[in-house]
């Protein structure tokens, strides 16, 4: 069975309460249950984590090699400012798909930049929590056309 990470960086534990008319009233505690729940659909097993600092999310992007076929990474601010999350997927060679709750390009302009996107499969931004099983299903069909 395919194992998948969902990572999710600075802030997101917030989700719910934080800024709701932009990122919604759904919690992380939801969106991880939605995401249990979907993997058993599709036939995957998922482990899902949180963190606000970027060496933490450096070390979840480097354990993943070898325990996991894929990432599905909202990064959150990092996502505009972290080399060393863009390193770390391109240095591991990770499958992952990046994931933004909003849509990054229809808000200000430094959140155009991402530095999670040249080392990424694919880009998912702007549906919500919805976002995280649209990304595991591109993630499985990334994979299976892979093998
Ligand atoms: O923290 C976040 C959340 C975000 O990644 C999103 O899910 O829409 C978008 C980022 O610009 C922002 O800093």
């Amino acid at each position: 069975m395919r194992s998948f990470l969902i990572l999710n960086g600075p802030n997101l534990n917030l989700l719910g309460t934080r800024q709701p008319e932009i990122y919604g009233h759904t919690t992380l505690s939801d969106v991880e249950d939605m995401c249990r729940a979907h993997a058993e659909k599709i036939g995957v097993t998922v482990t899902c984590s949180q963190s606000n600092h970027e060496g933490a999310l450096v070390d979840e992007i480097q354990n993943a090699r070898g325990r996991h076929d894929g990432i599905i990474l909202n990064a959150g601010a990092y996502t505009h400012t972290s080399i060393a999350l863009m390193d770390a997927i391109k240095g591991t060679e990770a499958q992952l798909v990046e994931l933004h709750l909003s849509n990054i390009h229809a808000r200000e302009a430094f959140r155009h930049q991402s530095y999670i996107s040249p080392v990424a499969v694919g880009l998912i931004c702007g549906f919500g929590a919805h976002g995280y099983i649209l990304a595991m299903d591109a993630l499985q069909r990334h994979l299976e056309k892979s093998l």
